[in-house]
């Protein structure tokens, strides 16, 4: 890990050369004259060459203004006494008026002991300016320095739409020390680390600070660019489809060179910014969620990822939460969601139904079919179950030719049908699966044909699917969100 840098240090190092401005007025003295507390602080005071162990303020990144708050660990261990929280609480709101999206970098031992419990409450106070920055649809990105722990963990630093760690940080609710003076042994080595905390859903990403200015502009750039209305680039002419029958297609898209979600981003998306796990404690390699850019349209897209669908791992409870993560963030920031379905059937498993499998699937579907956020369905591939149509409800579903739906996978409905899971291919065309029958069912608005070979010409398919994506979230995005709501509700009702 690099040196631990101060407040300031941080800030010169990631916004724009001198374009810092403190907002900072004197902060509140919280120690009665005189007091061994008063002297503790005038001693930060003049260790820490801040007056708080906080500061905030506005600069940019990038051209791009932002707001700051960042904690000084030098001033006693950046605890958060009454005055850090007003001074923290004072920079939301005035971040939030202003239309600022807001970076936090916190470093911090949590709650000043030296106050108690009237400073412990700050948390809450804290918590509400937060939501009320989120709920304007303005971004909030986490940045958790060395060490970060208690109640600021536990508040300011995990309530990020983004949140990444500095590189080998100490990141954990209980500080280790406190933990083995209370219980007599060491707490687990490795486990509050910022390395952890990414392998198990719970940070995006860990980048040193130097890269921190970079992926910031990044992420706003994103985030903030779908308020401005872009002109709808040209979509594909309509081309012939083939004569491929269902089974055709069932057996197509499950050839192992078909590109899948990460394909077609790394050929058709300007912008790929990954997202990792639910931010509560779960990880699904078999969901991708990532903010991306196609021409000038951002998005939110979670896709079912077919390279981590294979053999024992299959889309999971947590997939699906990690789905509805981008889900919410969808929804709050105002951006329009991109779901790609590319899914052999959801996980069948103990671990699955205990998980909360169905129930998953069923909020999946609750909250995608009612989002306020402007929404797109990309059928990919295999569309089996459950799994599938929890990614379907959407306001415009476009699907690549082979690609198809079913309420289970054609083997499995021939083996309820017939006992004979050899008779997919004639149950895959009685069931009505493939996209011809799903564009004359309304289920689909539009097919893309796709080149002889998707495998092996995989660039000309990506690209393909990349124009009409563009074209679609360009019209999508003009169209009024009452009517857009509105329609998708009729259009929902009508089927099934
Ligand atoms: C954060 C740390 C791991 C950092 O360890 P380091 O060895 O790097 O640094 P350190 O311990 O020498 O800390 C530097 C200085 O900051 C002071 N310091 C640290 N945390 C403090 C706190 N919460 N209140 C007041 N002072 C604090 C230390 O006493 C020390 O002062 P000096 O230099 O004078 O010796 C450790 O300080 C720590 O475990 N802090 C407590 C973490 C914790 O459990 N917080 C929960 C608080 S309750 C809370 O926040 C509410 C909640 O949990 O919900």
């Amino acid at each position: 890990m690099s040196r631990r840098l101060g407040a300031q240090e941080l800030i010169d190092r990631v916004l724009d050369a001198g374009s810092w401005v403190s907002w900072d007025a004197e902060a509140d003295e919280p120690a009665e004259p005189g007091s061994a507390y008063a002297a503790e602080l005038a001693a930060a005071r003049a260790r820490a060459g801040t007056d708080e162990s906080i500061i905030t303020g506005r600069g940019t990144v990038s051209g791009r203004p932002v707001a700051v708050v960042a904690s000084e660990f030098g001033f006693l261990g950046g605890s958060m006494g009454r005055a850090a929280s007003a001074r923290l609480h004072d920079a939301v709101r005035r971040a939030t008026r202003e239309g600022l999206p807001l970076v936090a970098a916190p470093c911090s031992g949590g709650t000043r002991m030296q106050e108690g419990t009237p400073a412990f409450l700050g948390m809450v106070k804290v918590a509400a300016a937060i939501t009320a920055h989120r709920g304007a649809g303005l971004p909030y990105l986490v940045y958790l320095r060395h060490p970060t722990t208690g109640g600021v963990f536990a508040s300011w630093g995990s309530l990020g739409h983004f949140t990444a760690a500095e590189p080998g940080a100490l990141v954990g609710f209980l500080g280790p020390r406190v933990f083995e003076a209370l219980h007599g042994r060491p707490f687990p080595e490795g486990v509050q680390t910022a390395e952890n905390l990414l392998a198990h859903g719970l940070l995006d990403a860990v980048i040193e600070v130097d890269d921190l200015a970079q992926v910031a502009s990044q992420v706003l750039d994103v985030l903030m660019a779908p308020r401005e209305v872009v002109p709808v680039p040209p979509g594909l002419p309509l081309e012939d489809l083939g004569t491929a029958d269902a089974w055709e297609s069932v057996e197509r898209s499950r050839r192992p060179d078909r590109p899948g979600v990460r394909d077609l981003l790394r050929r058709a998306a300007d912008v790929v910014i990954p997202l990792s796990g639910t931010a509560q404690g779960e990880v699904d390699d078999t969901m991708l969620l990532c903010l991306a850019r196609f021409g000038t349209t951002s998005c939110v897209v979670l896709g079912q990822d077919r390279r981590h669908q294979s053999g024992t791992t299959s889309l999971g409870p947590a997939g699906l939460r990690e789905a509805r993560r981008g889900m919410s963030l969808a929804r709050e920031l105002g951006l329009p969601l991109v779901s790609v379905i590319d899914t052999a059937g959801a996980e069948l498993s103990r671990a699955a139904e205990e998980g909360g499998l169905a129930g998953e699937i069923a909020r999946c579907l609750a909250e995608l079919v009612v989002l306020e956020a402007p929404t797109l369905c990309l059928m990919l591939g295999e569309g089996a179950g459950g799994g599938a149509l929890a990614l379907l409800p959407a306001d415009r579903v476009v699907a690549a030719e082979h690609s198809w739906l079913s309420p289970l996978p054609p083997e499995g409905a021939a083996a309820i049908l017939h006992r004979d899971v050899g008779r997919a291919a004639e149950v895959a065309a009685a069931q009505r699966v493939s996209t011809r029958d799903l564009l004359d069912l309304g289920v689909v608005d539009r097919v893309v044909a796709e080149p002889a070979d998707a495998g092996q010409d995989a660039e000309v398919f990506c690209d393909r699917l990349a124009l009409v994506l563009q074209h679609e979230l360009a019209v999508l995005v003009r169209v009024d969100p009452r009517d857009r709501l509105r329609d998708r509700l009729e259009r929902y009702a009508r089927l099934g």
